[in-house]
């Protein structure tokens, strides 16, 4: 499957079933997706519809059952994808720019390259005087920080995000929040975002898709128009923004609910 230029990923038909305590468990249904090269999008669903799944699929580290998905490859030496996780995302025995490095000390880039890139990212995410520190000094919000730096100094084709500011608190997950947005601005670089936050999603995207209960299924998708650069407090202030909450809430609650039924059978 050769992909058009403006493309990025196309996932055709995928399934995922797992074997759990020597059950079938069907945990993705007939995904198909189609994102453009540059798009922010963000996944929503009930808990265990198999957000994680897909992820790690996408991100190589699980094969589908069936069905096929395909990355576009620009054709350089550049990594396919780079992951950010929720909590443990960084190496607890190198210091911060050692973490911020690893993806380009790994594949060999140029010194000159290494430095200059781990240096701009500690730049835009505000950590350049704690580049010496070693994670255990270091807060929850800065060692996402970290992992954000990361994984876009690695420059890889397409980012993939696991509920990255799930674990910090309102402030601070505001905060990495618009400097997300900012860094993303400046690279436009496509990005998969899982999240259980409506809010977030809406700041962040230019598409959501709603996820079904398991077995998890794309069951809509919601194109969000709001304007960028995008800021919190003018997405919040947007009349748009209420109805667009209240449309994916409606969605969330029939299927948090179906999930409910199907476990209490
Ligand atoms: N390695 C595995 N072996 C067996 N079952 C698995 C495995 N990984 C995931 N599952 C099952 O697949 C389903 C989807 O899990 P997944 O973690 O992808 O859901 P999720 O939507 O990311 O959940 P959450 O929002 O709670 O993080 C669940 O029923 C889960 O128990």
């Amino acid at each position: 499957m050769t992909l058009p230029n403006q493309e990025k990923i196309r996932v055709n038909q995928l399934t995922k079933v797992f074997l759990k305590h020597k059950e079938r468990v069907m945990a993705l249904e007939d995904i198909n997706l189609s994102i453009k090269d540059g798009e922010f999008i963000c996944i929503l669903g009930p808990s265990g519809c198999g957000k994680t799944t897909l992820l790690r699929i996408l991100a190589g580290l699980e094969k589908s059952s069936s069905g096929e998905h395909q990355i576009n490859n620009s054709g350089t030496d550049r990594p396919l994808q780079s992951m950010v996780f929720q909590e443990q995302g960084v190496i607890p025995w190198m210091t911060v720019e050692e973490n911020v490095s690893l993806g380009l000390r790994m594949r060999h880039a140029p010194k000159k390259l290494i430095n200059e890139r781990t240096k701009t990212y500690l730049r835009k995410v505000g950590l350049t005087p704690y580049a010496k520190l070693y994670p255990k000094e270091l807060s929850g919000g800065m060692k996402q920080r970290v992992s954000i730096a990361r994984a876009f100094a690695n420059d890889p084709e397409i980012l993939l995000m696991d509920e990255p500011f799930a674990a910090l608190d309102e402030q601070n997950k505001f905060i990495l929040q618009e400097e997300l947005l900012s860094i993303w601005e400046e690279t436009k670089k496509t990005v998969i975002f899982i999240t259980h936050s409506i809010d977030e999603a809406i700041l962040l995207s230019d598409r959501i898709f709603l996820m079904s209960s398991q077995p998890g299924t794309i069951k809509e998708e919601v194109k969000i128009d709001l304007p960028r650069p995008r800021q919190m407090t003018q997405v919040r202030s947007d009349p748009n923004t209420a109805e667009i909450f209240l449309k994916i809430w409606k969605h969330l609650q029939t299927e948090v609910q179906e999930s409910r039924t199907k476990n209490e059978r």
